[in-house]
């Protein structure tokens, strides 16, 4: 049975639409100094944790009962090294949580002129992401700029958000500011929202307008593999290309494989473009995160599709803040989803025949 979840959807489109307007303008006047490297040697931005601020504030006002589990933490911007971030954050956060009420925003959510936080305030509300996960209860995943290189480098990225229920994705909303809205129109307008809530289809919502907009429903076509290609990793380390290659081969793919940051692939892939966003990991030792699948993989699934890992396994969003012993990612239409899993074991055995 499908969970009714309007008001948690309002809420979400609510909050990650505001996150897209911080992030874009945060690119638009990025300067340097303005990222940090974590520990894992991964670029962070002023722009990833005031949108974590912004969308944790949003949630914990609407939903206070529900835990966050959020890729980003307040712990360097403490630290005495981090007052200068930290300074920009307190402005970028405050800036997007006080602009004017938009149609269908509530200013109970702690929005509008009235709602500016303080510095202890918002480093607190960000760490609210700190949720270790768990098999049951609710839970909301976020993501405040997902494929971070790609959002500094101009290209994809998304803000990337869903609510868990008893480890099933319910609603995922993910939002694209640099995606164009007609993927056959590149140069096109851009910006736009995709929606899922299970049991309800996926939708694609115009960024700028996305609480009013009825938006387009999304359906995966079938494919051949002439009109075949593979939505893929921009950054090497993150996926093993190589074998995407082997697999496209096997295939009978003859198109180039589309390279895009972030969850922008399932996106892309919810409404035809591509037809299979394959991740192999590159060695042993990475485990994927909730946050970087579950919104995406639900909006695949509502527009038709199938998203399992390599082995054909359903991703595990109940074992904490990764995915655990899943093993990469294979999304696609159902036909063509049977039919990569085929490609993916064979070439998996080639490999240990080497
Ligand atoms: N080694 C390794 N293997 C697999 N995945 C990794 C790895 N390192 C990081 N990450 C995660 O990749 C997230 C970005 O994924 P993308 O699909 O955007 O990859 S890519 O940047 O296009 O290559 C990225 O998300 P963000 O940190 O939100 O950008 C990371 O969570
Ligand atoms: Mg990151
Ligand atoms: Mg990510
Ligand atoms: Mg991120």
């Amino acid at each position: 049975m499908s969970l009714n979840l309007a008001f948690e959807k309002q809420v979400a489109i609510a909050a990650v639409r505001r996150a897209c307007v911080l992030t874009a303008s945060v690119f638009n006047n990025l300067v340097k100094n303005e990222t940090l490297t974590k520990e894992d040697a991964s670029p962070v931005t002023v722009g990833d944790f005031s949108a974590q601020a912004v969308i944790n504030t949003i949630l914990n006002r609407a939903f206070p009962d529900d835990p966050i589990v959020g890729e980003e933490d307040a712990a360097d911007l403490r630290a005495e090294s981090g007052a200068a971030l930290r300074k920009r954050i307190v402005e970028l956060a405050n800036a997007t949580l006080t602009a004017k009420l938009e149609v269908e925003e509530k200013e109970e959510w702690g929005l509008g002129p009235n709602y500016s936080q303080t510095t202890e305030q918002l480093l607190d509300i960000i760490d609210r992401g700190n949720y270790g996960g768990g098999r049951t209860g609710r839970m909301w995943t976020l993501d405040p700029i997902d494929g971070t290189k790609g959002f500094l480098r101009g290209e994809q990225y998304a803000v990337c958000l869903s609510l868990i229920v008893d480890a099933q994705v319910e609603l995922g909303v993910i939002g694209c500011p640099n995606l164009p809205s007609d993927p056959s129109n590149p140069s096109g307008p851009r910006g736009n929202i995709f929606v899922a809530v299970r049991g309800q289809g996926a939708y694609q919502l115009p960024l700028h307008d996305p609480l009013s907009s009825p938006g387009t429903r999304l359906a995966i076509p079938a494919f051949t593999p002439e009109n075949l290609n593979l939505l893929e990793s921009v950054e090497k380390a993150h996926a093993k290309l190589s074998f995407n290659d082997r697999v496209a081969e096997l295939l009978g793919v003859t198109r180039p494989p589309t390279r895009m940051d972030s969850q922008a692939k399932y996106a892309a892939l919810s409404r035809g473009d591509g037809g299979v966003y394959l991740r192999m990991p590159t060695g042993v030792g990475y485990r994927e995160k909730i946050w970087d699948h579950a919104p995406g993989s639900l909006i695949v699934e509502e527009a038709g599709g199938v998203v399992t890992d390599s082995r054909g396994e359903r991703l595990d969003f109940g074992l904490g803040r990764t995915l655990g012993e899943n093993f990469g990612v294979v999304a696609a239409g159902k036909q063509t989803h049977a039919k990569v899993l085929e490609a993916v074991k064979k070439a998996l055995a080639e490999e240990k025949g080497q």
